[in-house]
């Protein structure tokens, strides 16, 4: 029997078992009392998602044992038939190198098409020569990694490297910051390792993982990736989406971003919502029914002291200041209603009895301010119980006169009061640091959460961030070499420390498993002349095809897309890809071609993209590494710019 046929015959056993969940999983979906349908139906799309390539790896151990890995685990009674890509059992597949091999005699890649095992790729890794940390499963990554690209980003599991295998299983506690060159795998790895948290850490299901990214695009590229490895509970979202219902109506010059994006604006916020409560200089008269109650500032103050000191946002602080502030008008009136029945010496005056019984005028003011009078009881008592209290509270609180006076000197607010529009994405961050003021936003928080292109995140993008999320579990992705938002990082320590203090930690992405070393190395020259110190990723491959500089009328553009290999991207800047003919390829200006790649990539007036803003060089840098196999750089000629 051939090595196929024995994969085969194994791969047949473990469909015949995945079918047999299936259709279990059919059964319960089509009988279950509904408050179940949903985990069942959870369960049959997540067996449906793994289906394809459900197996892809071998390891024979020393002890004899031999271990298949896939996407999800399978078992007969207790026998494994198949290990869970994210269990701890499956890592050797990964990490096992023939410098440490983790008890890893052969390592076998399985590639399969339907239910089909086409080949079988082997690594023997307990003789051989020690190449150190090499990478693993040459033969299966090339073939990945020369893929023609799709509009979605494929998921890697098959071809995991073990510096990536390293970051996927790191800790899930505290910050995790993913810093590496464009094409190492940010975006890939990070989504992995969603996956594998939310394996290792099932409570995350409930209390739910955000990944967060710079485009609606973007989320669209990387959205088939989690889907694929079984895990669809995931919320993906740009910032904007953070904050639904608002236009974008502007865009903002870059110093409005910088301005905007700035931390000082959280400050000012504070400082303007605190500003809006104003403690009056003298005595404030409150009508309410028949009578002018006073209050007094060194109450008015007492009360907003009490208030403040909950630490609760401002509209719900105010309740806590009018409870305060009907208190003492409580107390006003009751020391009135008293006055008006009895004399300090006990005597009944105004319509009151002798013996100290209310008299009808009194009795009607009582009950004009909703307290409870006991008709039947006629004899001398204090006036106010604590019902009547109560009930005085609740008519003073709804009374009109007392709600204008206690809201001259703590009003309700609105986020609108503090930031207007109209709204450019620099906005979205002002607004939910204003709602936390205001009313505290809508409290949704996660468990964990993904920040990706972290390095465009402003200081209040940040903020927004770290609200919702508590536990300040993340996972942070980005390249300080690709910032182009003028609001962006230059530090992942001035950007975390303020949340996390020395809570967080770095790994690095060394390897660009996407873009040619020939691109690469002209990417990288352009960068370092125009920021020094820059440690370039080394490219797995190379094409033997250099970038192409070419100058052309926007009316040849596209001819030179002509004979490009794949999915083609004309990246420039927005007024110049407006004055090209329609192209056969997707335009994007440098921003919004963040995180994407495509197969050939034609960048438009790369002097235009250096000069368009202070951090050009990095938005050509963007652009630039977006190509996996041809890059042409297009000098626009004969258009008067
Ligand atoms: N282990 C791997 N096996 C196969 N392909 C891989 C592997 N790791 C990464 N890739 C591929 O390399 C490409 C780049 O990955 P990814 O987009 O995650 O990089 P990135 O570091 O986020 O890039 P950038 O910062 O430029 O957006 C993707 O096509 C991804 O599928």
């Amino acid at each position: 029997m051939s090595q196929i046929d024995l994969e085969q015959a194994n791969l047949t056993t473990l469909y015949d078992r995945l079918d047999a969940l299936r259709a279990e999983a059919a059964r319960h979906l089509a009988a279950s009392h509904p408050a179940e349908r949903p985990y069942w139906a959870g369960e049959a799309a997540r067996l449906d998602a793994v289906a394809d390539k459900l197996c892809f790896g071998r390891v024979d151990l020393d002890d004899g044992r031999r271990l298949y890995v896939g996407r999800t685990g399978l078992f007969d009674g207790d026998e494994p038939l198949l290990i869970d890509w994210r269990a701890p059992a499956a890592r050797p597949f990964y990490t096992a190198t023939a410098a440490a091999r983790e008890g890893v005699r052969l390592r076998r890649r399985i590639t399969t098409r339907d239910r089909t095992v086409v080949d079988v790729d082997d690594e023997l890794l307990a003789v051989g020569a020690v190449r150190g940390e090499e990478l693993t499963g040459d033969a299966a990554l090339l073939a990945a990694v020369t893929a023609e690209r799709t509009e979605h980003m494929p998921d890697v599991v098959t071809t995991l490297q073990a510096e990536q295998d390293r970051i996927i299983r790191d800790s899930y506690a505290g910050v995790l910051v993913v810093q590496g060159g464009p094409g190492t795998g940010k975006t890939a790895v990070a989504l992995h390792r969603v996956a594998y948290l939310l394996y290792s850490h099932p409570h995350l299901r409930t209390r739910g993982v955000l990944v967060v990214g710079p485009s609606r695009m973007f989320l669209e590229y990387i959205g088939q990736v989690l889907p694929g490895l079984g895990e669809n509970s995931v919320v993906t979202a740009t910032i904007a989406d953070l904050w639904p219902g608002v236009r974008l109506e502007r865009a903002d010059t870059p110093d409005e971003a910088r301005h905007k994006g700035s931390g000082s604006r959280a400050a000012e916020l504070a400082a303007a919502v605190r500003g809006r409560v104003r403690v009056p200089d003298g005595p404030v008269e409150v009508p309410f029914e028949q009578e002018i109650l006073t209050l007094r500032p060194t109450a008015c103050r007492h009360a907003v002291r009490r208030a403040r000191e909950t630490g609760l946002p401002h509209n719900k602080a105010r309740l806590v200041f009018q409870r305060e502030i009907v208190g003492v008008l409580a107390d006003d009136l009751a020391a009135r209603l008293e006055a008006v029945t009895l004399t300090d010496s006990g005597e009944a005056i105004d319509g009151g009895d002798p013996d100290g019984a209310l008299g009808e005028a009194d009795l009607r003011a009582l009950r004009a301010a909703g307290v409870v009078v006991d008709w039947s009881d006629t004899g001398p008592r204090r006036l106010l119980d604590e019902v009547d209290v109560a009930g005085l509270h609740g008519s003073l609180l709804a009374d009109p006169g007392v709600q204008a006076a206690m809201d001259a000197i703590w009003p309700p607010l609105s986020v609108t009061d503090f930031v207007a529009g109209p709204f450019s994405t620099a906005d979205i961050p002002l607004l939910d640091e204003a709602a936390a003021l205001v009313d505290g936003g809508d409290g949704t928080t996660y468990g964990h959460v993904v920040v990706d292109e972290a390095q465009e995140l402003s200081e209040m993008a940040w903020r927004m961030l770290m609200r919702r999320c508590p536990s300040r579990s993340m996972t942070v992705v980005g390249d300080l070499a690709q910032t182009s938002d003028p609001a962006g990082a230059t530090g992942w320590d001035e950007v975390l420390r303020p949340y996390v203090a020395d809570r967080w930690r770095m790994a690095e992405l060394t390897v660009n498993y996407r873009t040619p070393a020939e691109i690469m190395s002209a990417a990288n020259e352009m960068l370092v002349a125009r920021q020094p110190g820059l440690r370039p990723a080394t490219s797995v491959r190379s094409t033997g095809v250099p970038p192409r500089e070419v100058h052309a009328a926007p009316a040849e553009v596209p001819g030179l897309l002509a004979g490009l290999p794949g999915r083609i991207a004309v990246i420039g800047p927005a007024h110049r890809l407006a004055v090209l003919p329609p192209l056969d390829a997707v335009p994007l200006t440098p921003a919004q071609a963040k995180g994407l790649e495509f197969d050939s990539v034609l960048v438009v007036d790369p002097g235009a993209v250096l000069d368009g803003s202070p951090r050009g060089h990095n938005d050509l840098y963007v652009a630039m590494t977006r190509a996996t196999q041809s890059l042409t750089t297009v000098h626009l000629t004969g258009c008067g710019f």
